[in-house]
This record gives C-alpha cells, sequence and structure tokens, in this order.
C-alpha cells in the first residue's frame, strides 16, 4: 500500500480502494500498462450493450451540452468498467485520451487503481473522486463522478460518469448525473416488452408520468419483472429482495386488473398499500388483455361509482361553466383542432383532455401525458423528439422514439406548456407546422399525425408579454381555449362533493355531517379537486369500521390548520362588525381560548379583546366562549 494518503472527502471509501489498488500490486507511479481492448471486442461489448446504449446516447448529450464549457465529458461504462462511449470535445478530451479515457479502454480498479467509474463498479453505488484521491498520480488531474445505471431487476447494467478538470468545480454534478441515470432506467423500464402490464406509481398523482414516478412491469401471473429504483423505495424492496408479487404490493387482487387498468385511463387510481395512505397509480396493458390464467373466470367488475368509460360525463355535475367547457370542446373533437385548458392546479385539466382523447375518433389510439414542469430542460427535447437509429457504432437498436412519436394517431397531451423552455418551443411549432418530427442526430423527418391538447395553469398571454412563450406558438396551441372553473366556483359544489366521496369510500356507506360539509364548502380549496379528493380519503381513514358519518374530527390536521388561517369570506350582506366578531372568534378559538395569544396575533391590547368579546356576548347569537 502506498504511504499517499488520500485527502478528504469520502475517505474510508477512497481509503479501501487504495488498499485494493495496492493489492493488485499497483503503484501510485506505475507506468502507463493499458488495457484496451480490440477493435472487434470493443464492437462486441457495443453490441451487447446496445439497448443500454440508445437509451443512453441521447441524454449523455444533453449532460454534455448543459456543461459545454467546463472541461468536462459524459463516459458511459459496461459494467465491468469497460468505457462504451464518450461525449466531450475540446482540451479535456484531448487530455483524458491521453490517459486513456476513451472507448475501449479499462477502468476497473484492478488496472486503473481507485478511480470513479472501477469504484463505482466495485460498490455498485455512486462514488465521487477528486483529484488526488485517484491511486494513479497521472490521473490526479481528473475529478470524476460516476453512478450505477440498474437493470430492471436491479442488477448493474453499466456506469455513467462524468469526468472534468480537478481544478474546476461542477456544481450539482452528481444530482444531475444520478437523475440522468434514472431516466435511462426508467426508459429501459419502460420499453420492456415481455411483461403484461405496466403500473407507474407515486404518492403524489402529479408525479405520474414524470421521470420520478414508481414504475413496474408485471408478467401474466402478477409477479413483477421490473422496476425502477422510485419503486423500490416507494414499496420497500430492498436491492437484493425478490421482485415481489402484485398482491404484495398493492392491497389489490390480482384478478381485478382489467378493472383498474381500465378505470385508469380516465384518472390515476388509488391502489391501497400496507401501510396506508396508499398511492396515485396508472396502469396500462403491455400486451393486448387476455383472460388470466390459472384462475377460475373473474368476477363481473363491482359496480362502479363513477362511469369508467365515457368522457365528459364522468366531469358533469352540473356547473354552467364546465358544461359550457365541456358543449365546445365536444364541437372541435375530430377537426383537428388543438385544444388549450387552462385553470388553476388541480382543477382536473389532465382529466378533461383524457375525457377529451375517449370521447374523440381517437379513443383507440394511445394518450401520451408529458408534464413540462417535471421533465428537466435538458432531457425534454429528447423525451418529446426521441433520436435517430443506428446514431454510433454497432448500435443494433432502432433508435428511441419520442413522446411525439409514441402518441402517433392519438392525442398528446402537453401539460405545463408555460414551462416548455424557449429554445425548444421554436423546435415544437415547427413540428406543429410541418407535422413532421426530426429525432436528435438525424435530418430524417418523420410525419406524425396527433391531435394536440395543451394546459396551463399560468395564464399564457401573460407569459408573451413577460417574453417567456413564443406568441406564434400560442397562437398554433390556441385553437380552441377553454377554462375550468376553480373548485370554490363551482356551482355544483355539494353533488361533486358527494361524488368524490362515494369514489373515496370505496364502496362504504359513508355520509358527512351538517357541521363537515359546511366546512369544506366554506373553504377556498387552493390546491382543487386533488386537494378535496387527498382530504376526503384522509377523513375516511379516519372513520372506526363502524362509523358512517364524517364529523370535525375526521377532518385531517393540516386541512383544519389551513381552514383556521383562511380569511373568512364576507358575505356582502354582513357588516363589519359580525365580520369582526367572527374573526376574533376563529382567533381566539385557534388558541385555545387563550386570550393573550389572541390578542397578539390580532394586533390589540388584551384589554380591547375583552371589550370585544363583551360586546359579541352581547349580541344576539354572540359567543364569547367559543
Ligand atoms: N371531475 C372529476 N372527478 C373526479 N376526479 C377529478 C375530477 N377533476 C379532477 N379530479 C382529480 O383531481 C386530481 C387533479 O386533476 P388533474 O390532474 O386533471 O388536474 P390538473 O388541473 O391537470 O392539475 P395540474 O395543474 O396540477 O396538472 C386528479 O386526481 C383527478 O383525478
Amino acid at each position: 500500500m502506498s504511504t499517499r494518503k488520500p485527502s478528504e472527502p469520502n475517505a474510508p471509501l477512497i481509503h479501501a480502494s487504495w488498499q485494493r489498488s495496492s493489492d493488485y500490486g499497483l503503484s501510485p507511479e506505475h507506468a502507463l500498462h493499458l488495457d484496451i481492448a480490440s477493435r472487434s471486442q470493443l464492437s462486441e461489448r457495443l453490441e451487447a450493450n446496445a439497448r443500454l446504449m440508445s437509451f443512453a446516447q441521447p441524454v449523455m448529450e444533453h449532460l454534455h451540452c448543459q456543461l459545454a464549457r467546463s472541461s468536462s465529458m459524459v463516459l458511459l461504462a459496461d459494467r465491468d468498467g469497460l468505457v462504451l462511449r464518450t461525449v466531450g470535445d475540446g482540451d479535456f478530451v484531448d487530455r483524458a485520451q491521453r490517459v486513456a479515457l476513451a472507448p475501449g479502454a479499462h477502468w476497473r480498479e484492478a488496472v486503473m487503481g481507485t478511480n470513479a467509474i472501477g469504484t463505482a463498479a466495485h460498490e455498485e453505488r455512486t462514488v465521487a473522486v477528486y483529484g488526488d484521491q485517484h491511486f494513479l498520480a497521472r490521473n490526479r488531474f481528473l475529478t470524476c463522478i460516476a453512478t450505477p445505471i440498474h437493470t430492471p431487476t436491479g442488477g448493474m447494467l453499466g456506469i455513467l460518469d462524468l469526468s472534468s478538470d480537478a481544478r474546476v468545480t461542477l456544481p450539482h454534478a452528481q444530482a444531475l448525473l444520478t437523475s440522468t441515470a434514472e431516466m435511462i432506467e426508467h426508459r429501459l423500464i419502460e420499453s420492456l416488452d415481455t411483461g403484461r402490464v405496466l403500473v407507474r406509481f407515486s404518492p403524489h398523482a402529479e408525479m405520474l408520468g414524470t421521470p420520478i414516478e414508481g414504475i413496474a412491469v408485471f408478467d401474466d401471473t402478477g409477479h413483477m419483472i421490473g422496476c425502477n429504483r422510485r419503486a423500490r423505495a416507494i414499496l420497500g424492496v430492498g436491492g437484493s429482495d425478490p421482485l415481489p408479487h402484485f398482491d404484495a404490493c398493492f392491497q389489490h387482487d390480482w384478478q381485478r386488473l382489467p378493472v383498474l387498468v381500465e378505470a385508469s385511463t380516465i384518472a390515476p387510481v388509488h391502489l391501497r398499500t400496507s401501510p396506508p395512505p396508499g398511492l396515485s397509480a396508472r396502469l396500462q396493458w403491455c400486451t393486448p388483455p387476455k383472460p388470466i390464467p390459472r384462475q377460475p373466470p373473474a368476477p363481473p367488475p363491482a359496480p362502479a361509482k363513477t362511469p369508467l368509460k365515457g368522457g365528459f360525463d364522468l366531469l358533469d355535475h352540473g356547473d354552467p361553466r364546465m358544461q359550457l367547457a365541456i358543449r365546445r370542446a365536444r364541437r372541435v373533437a375530430g377537426h383537428d383542432i388543438p385544444l388549450l385548458i387552462q385553470g388553476e392546479t388541480g382543477s382536473g385539466k389532465e382529466l378533461f383532455a383524457r375525457a377529451f382523447h375517449v370521447e374523440g375518433p381517437r379513443s383507440h389510439a394511445p394518450f401520451v401525458a408529458v408534464n413540462c414542469a417535471a421533465i428537466p430542460a435538458t432531457l425534454i427535447e429528447s423525451e418529446l423528439f426521441g433520436y435517430a437509429p443506428g446514431a454510433f457504432t454497432g448500435a443494433k437498436a432502432k433508435g428511441a422514439p419520442g413522446r411525439l412519436q409514441d402518441a402517433d394517431g392519438g392525442t398528446l397531451f402537453l401539460d405545463e406548456i408555460g414551462d416548455m423552455p424557449l429554445p425548444l418551443q421554436a423546435v415544437l411549432l415547427r413540428v406543429l407546422e410541418t407535422r413532421c418530427v426530426t429525432p436528435l442526430g438525424s435530418s430524417n423527418e418523420i410525419p406524425i399525425d396527433i391531435a394536440l391538447v395543451c394546459a396551463s395553469h399560468r395564464p399564457l398571454h401573460t407569459l408573451v408579454s413577460d417574453g417567456r412563450f413564443r406568441a406564434d406558438l400560442l397562437f398554433r396551441l390556441n385553437g380552441l381555449s377553454v377554462t375550468l372553473p376553480a373548485l370554490r366556483e363551482r356551482t355544483d359544489f355539494d353533488r361533486f362533493l358527494d361524488c368524490l366521496l362515494a369514489e373515496a369510500a370505496d364502496g362504504r356507506p359513508v355520509r358527512l355531517s351538517e357541521a363537515v360539509r359546511s366546512q369544506l364548502r366554506a373553504y377556498p380549496w387552493p390546491g382543487n379537486v386533488r386537494q378535496l379528493k387527498n382530504a376526503l380519503r384522509v377523513m375516511v381513514a379516519l372513520l372506526d369500521d363502524t362509523d358512517t358519518v364524517i364529523e370535525p374530527a375526521h377532518l385531517p390536521e393540516d386541512l383544519v390548520t389551513a381552514m383556521a388561517d383562511t380569511p373568512p369570506v364576507v358575505a356582502a350582506s354582513e357588516d363589519l362588525r359580525s365580520c369582526e366578531q367572527r374573526l376574533v372568534r376563529a382567533c381566539l378559538q385557534r388558541h385555545g381560548g387563550n386570550v393573550s395569544a389572541a390578542a397578539r396575533e390580532l394586533g390589540i391590547t388584551r384589554t380591547t379583546l375583552y371589550r370585544k368579546l363583551r360586546q359579541d356576548e352581547a349580541t344576539p347569537g354572540g359567543n364569547a366562549n367559543a
């Protein structure tokens, strides 16, 4: 072992790696001893890893673009540490090549001593090796971070590495690298073609469809055949644990799968988990449904509380603004007119878009939703437009189609379109004008036929005035524009509430007490339907098995706090005095009757507060003890 001590950080890990390097017979001043694969060996490795490379290539290029002026390069190695592909240019790459940081070179520890690729391969986790932490002196001009890319079953498929000049600091490099690896893993699972059903899930419905959702594929018998690391974390499946059965992941009978898949074409479904509160999920067939084997015929699906099929009927509870939006959307369905849906967050824009698809002539084809706000700016272009086949040596794969191609024949839903980076807006505009996509790294134009639906919770006209959205793109998108009412504005609140309660109760006979109903009615619901649905789920979960009425005690704590913090709506008919009394009473209630604390919050003296309480007592209906 060399006497040279690796410096912080990561000292124990680096120290152990130095020990191994020394055990391999290496010494820091070791002459250049390289293990370089021959051309044919490299071709074989490239071929064996063609699928990995096809998914990694576009994201490596994007990562590099983002770091273009930072003396760095991005590398992909196979699981043994053989470099397959590098993306970089300029002086730094020349210097890196002089130490064989190039395709065909082996960077396992036994050859190169402590280094990010080799040490990450040994440790099977993300490793950063800074400057003089490299075992071999000639590699110490480098700082490298490497992270494993996992197979859908959890093994190691390859290693993604970011190498830079040791004098340069790359902020957030590790986070960027890990999220890039996760993106590759996500696409690998999405493209598994041996599964029966693909399940996307997350504790937060808004994460569905983004690279940070959990994603798992199950076979014909319900056994999981692959999942990403988020899925493992959510389901508590350890790296070396066998992949579980569907029934063990979610508290649902595998036999009811068709019902779940069908329901999730309308909206995310709630999958029960143990322990609660469960997950939001979308399920889709990988292969067309067929009878589930080794089981008696599936029981007829339980009667649905809300229509599973059909589109807009599900959304119509009587509110005139919603009815107008539905009427107008129905008129343009099938007429190749882009639909722009505006409305506050959680008001049902995606559900509206799905209903538009389901009712239109493209319902047999895919509905593809892309949340422009949730995909890192560096990845959105390849995500949307895909990349070219055969863009690199030895790759057999057909390239990766983007989401636009996935939606061919069907509907593309671009959520949060206002968050799309400006340069990409120009590309999207061109695609919409030419009706062709040009995948990255290709000059081929591929014709696409999509119905386009976009949504934004921010007024796009304002974004145009601020220079953050292209006016010409807005004209293109804005065929028919509908604005969904916020939940607090809906005139059908009570009917809608009952419908959502029935859905949350999942067959239990549950109703709301009048007190709870009026509290829910008075609250402004900044998170709209999403927030109300979550609150109802919690309320139902808090009920004892024998309870059927939801009382104020069942309201979720955060909602009670939010309700208390919400300034009461002053009715036009309410005079100033009674409004003030109501505020005072609510404040006192919040502080459990503590007059000093309430006075402090109201910014008045205790004497003034007592005076107001006395006035309240004297008022008919007043209640100073509230
Ligand atoms: N009419 C409805 N019936 C049942 N559930 C609904 C209805 N409208 C919305 N939801 C539910 O509310 C949640 C939010 O809906 P959705 O994602 O469509 O809203 P959004 O406006 O697209 O939200 P965001 O702006 O955050 O993307 C989802 O769980 C959805 O299923």
